[in-house]
């Protein structure tokens, strides 16, 4: 007991003094963190968007000497969490294809000391299926100096889950190669059959442990628009963009100026978008993959700094932005699935103040998803008969 208090006293020292926070964000967290530091098994972690998964796993990180190897979908999104840890002084990097030799070898030559600095190895699901990868963590284990392995977005595991991956797949293999190493799955958007498959194909250990937070948010005012209905669609996403970011349609005055995110399914549909939101003086641009990773990052940048009000965005948008001030996210198309709607209206009010989503149907909409889905289906079986 009294080693359990002195486990938990350090904990909440390293909340307070580390990450600077007083107290944990919720119970779930807190349990999390608690279990997960006591390294005893594998661990399955399903909190909201913007519920603190985060730190379920790096305050356990910074815990324990040795290095946890971070699993994350995207490069942008990687960096986003070094800034973050780098800012409270916690050492983490990354090894990635598109950083420069000299920085590469840097952080490979830090892993092979007998005590490296960095704590916090983010890295994608396809770098680690490298052989080069494999082996810099063969040294890292023989060396006893391999913590924990995390995989954030665990959905990607699964071929049900919303945003399937292939090689977030073969993360499987690393029971099998580093048996003693626990695992931590983290995910916002994983039903039943979408944690089960991830938690069989990671190979988690019996003993494990689940974690899961309600993924309700009160926070969070839903309506859906019939557009047919409306004689002017666009007037309407006008009034509800200026009316969300004055705030004059909040229901208390707690709900500050802020900015949001508008969903469209095409690039033309983006750009149409703002054009026309811009002409009627709306600060507005459009984010998609047409554009230059060089502009898509300027766009993303200015409208994080708030230069930019609102981003008028293919679903290549938003995986990771941590923006707490967004005050609304319009889908002018619809979403492929439950998951994905709550995932990218998910992006608003993470702040915890009022924030308003709403989705625009149409029937013709409504039928051009059903045949999106129905192609996407069918190449899904495909993979599944290649695979078995
Ligand atoms: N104990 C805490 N007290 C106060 N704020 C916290 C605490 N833990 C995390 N936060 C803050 O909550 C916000 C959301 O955290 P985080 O980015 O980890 O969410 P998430 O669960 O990963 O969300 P998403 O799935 O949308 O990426 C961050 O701004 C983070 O700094």
């Amino acid at each position: 007991m009294a080693c359990h208090d002195t486990g938990v006293k350090r904990i909440l020292f390293k909340l307070k003094t580390v990450f600077g926070y007083d107290s944990f964000k919720s119970p779930v967290q807190e349990k999390a963190v608690i279990e997960i530091a006591a390294r005893k098994t594998d661990v399955f972690v399903s909190m909201p968007t913007g519920g603190g998964k985060s730190l379920c796993y790096q305050l356990p990180a910074i815990l324990h000497p040795g290095v946890t190897v971070v699993f994350s979908p995207l490069i942008a999104l990687i960096y986003d969490q070094i800034d973050h840890l780098q800012n409270v002084g916690i050492c983490s990097k990354t090894i990635n294809s598109k950083m420069a030799e000299t920085d590469r070898n840097a952080v490979i030559k830090d892993l092979h000391d007998p005590e490296p600095t960095i704590r916090l190895l983010y890295v994608t699901p396809e770098l680690a299926a490298t052989s080069d990868f494999k082996r810099l963590l063969k040294h890292l284990f023989d060396r006893s100096r391999l913590n924990y392995f995390t995989i954030d977005e665990a959905h990607c595991v699964s071929h049900w889950g919303h945003d399937f991956r292939p090689d977030y797949r073969k993360l499987g293999n690393l029971r099998e190669y580093f048996p003693s190493v626990p695992i931590i799955a983290l995910t916002a958007t994983a039903n039943k059959t979408v944690q089960e498959d991830v938690i069989k194909s990671l190979h988690f250990r019996s003993s494990f442990q689940s974690f899961r937070s309600s993924c309700f948010r009160s926070n969070l005012y839903y309506d859906v628009i019939f557009k047919d209905l409306l004689t002017d669609a666009l007037d309407n996403l006008r009034n509800f963009v200026l009316s969300s970011i004055s705030g004059s349609i909040a229901l208390n005055s707690t709900s500050s100026q802020g900015c949001g995110i508008i969903y469209c399914r095409t690039r033309d549909d983006c750009d149409n978008i703002s054009d026309k939101l811009a002409g009627y003086g709306i600060s507005c641009k459009s984010y998609h993959a047409g554009l230059s990773g060089k502009i898509r990052e300027q766009i993303q940048r200015e409208w994080m700094d708030g230069i930019v009000k609102v981003i008028v965005a293919t679903i290549s948008f938003g995986m990771g932005v941590d923006k707490a001030s967004v005050r609304f996210v319009a889908h002018w198309c619809l979403p492929k699935s439950m998951e994905s709607y709550y995932q990218e209206s998910g992006r608003a009010g993470r702040d915890g103040k009022l924030a308003f989503c709403r989705l625009y149907y149409s029937r013709e909409e409504r039928n051009v998803v059903q045949y999106l889905l129905k192609k996407e289906v069918k190449r899904q079986s495909l993979v599944i008969t290649c695979h078995t």
